[in-house]
């Protein structure tokens, strides 16, 4: 069996299409949606991050900007900035790119993130309403994965599902959105004592820890779904997932690469959300 690969490029320009689409509704009204990210410092891959949400935001019709901040900026400056942005009016969404400089305490920054801007869905306010079931931010990649999942043609209903990687950013909230689809998961992390037990037991595997070659071929059941989130600069400068590819969907039913695969996908719910963020603040569902 050779896999169906999940092409997150496709599905992201879709969903793009109908994003547009509803910016160009909005801007009738005179609603135009913006987005606005902090980048403190001058790391390499969080810049291109950054420049490609920008460039996606204006190809569907958004605002974007780019707040540069140096690396070493205190803490208290970058809390003015994103006060700043909190209050501006014309700023529909935020987004502070992370990792920030030591000198800047994360938990800080996201806390003070205007939870009805907060368009990662990183403010503890927005966590919260996510395990309560009231209407938030949902974060992008676990957002991206389940829109991935719905091209798979896998009805996740009591299906095995085995989360690697236990983030506040991925492993754990799209075990939540997995779990709300009646599956049962599994949230496996590095202290795990059955982790190929349960692998080769899974109908999804959803792997978000960032080690080159962490899933092989030998742990996937046959037919199972395979969603990389990995994207570690691999010896080559290319971006590597924790799958091994190659061998991997020899024997998955469906996979998704990587790139191509669910970091496209991320960006679009960027998007998405901050759409969102903008109909909400208007008073439109
Ligand atoms: N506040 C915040 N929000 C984030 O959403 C956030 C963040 N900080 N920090 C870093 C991670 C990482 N991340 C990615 C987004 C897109 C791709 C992506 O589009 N990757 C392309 C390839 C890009 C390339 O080749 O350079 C792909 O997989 O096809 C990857 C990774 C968002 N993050």
């Amino acid at each position: 069996m050779v896999a169906k690969i999940l092409d997150g490029k496709e599905i992201a320009k879709d969903y793009r299409a109908k994003l547009k689409e509803e910016v160009e509704r909005l801007k009738k009204q005179n609603i135009v949606p913006k987005l606005s990210v902090i980048l403190v410092g001058n790391d390499g891959a969080s810049q291109s991050y950054v420049n490609s949400k920008k460039k996606a935001a204006e190809k569907i019709g958004m605002i974007s900007e780019i707040v540069h901040m140096d690396e070493s900026s205190t803490e208290e400056e970058v809390l003015n900035e994103l006060e700043r942005l909190n209050h501006d009016d014309s700023v529909s969404g935020i987004l502070v790119q992370v990792p920030l400089p030591d000198q800047v305490s994360e938990a800080k920054i996201l806390e003070a993130i205007d939870p009805s801007k907060d368009v990662d869905g990183f403010n503890p306010i927005n966590i919260g309403r996510l395990y309560t079931g009231e209407r938030t931010f949902i974060p992008c990649t676990p957002l991206g994965i389940m829109e991935i999942l719905k091209h798979a043609d896998i009805d996740l209903k009591g299906k095995n599902v085995a989360v690697i990687g236990r983030s506040h950013i991925v492993g754990q909230p799209v075990s939540k959105l997995l779990t709300d689809q009646d599956a049962t998961v599994t949230l496996l992390h590095s202290k795990s004592q059955n982790t190929e037990e349960v692998l080769k037991n899974s109908d999804v595997i959803v792997s978000a820890v960032g080690r080159i070659h962490l899933v092989t071929k030998d742990l996937v059941k046959p037919g199972a779904v395979v969603i990389d989130v990995g994207n570690t600069p691999g010896e080559d400068g290319k971006l590597k997932g924790d799958v091994d590819f190659q061998s991997v969907k020899e024997i998955a039913g469906a996979i998704t690469p990587v790139p191509g695969g669910v970091g496209p996908l991320t960006i679009t719910m960027v998007l998405n959300n901050t759409l969102l963020a903008e109909k909400w603040k208007n008073g439109i569902e």
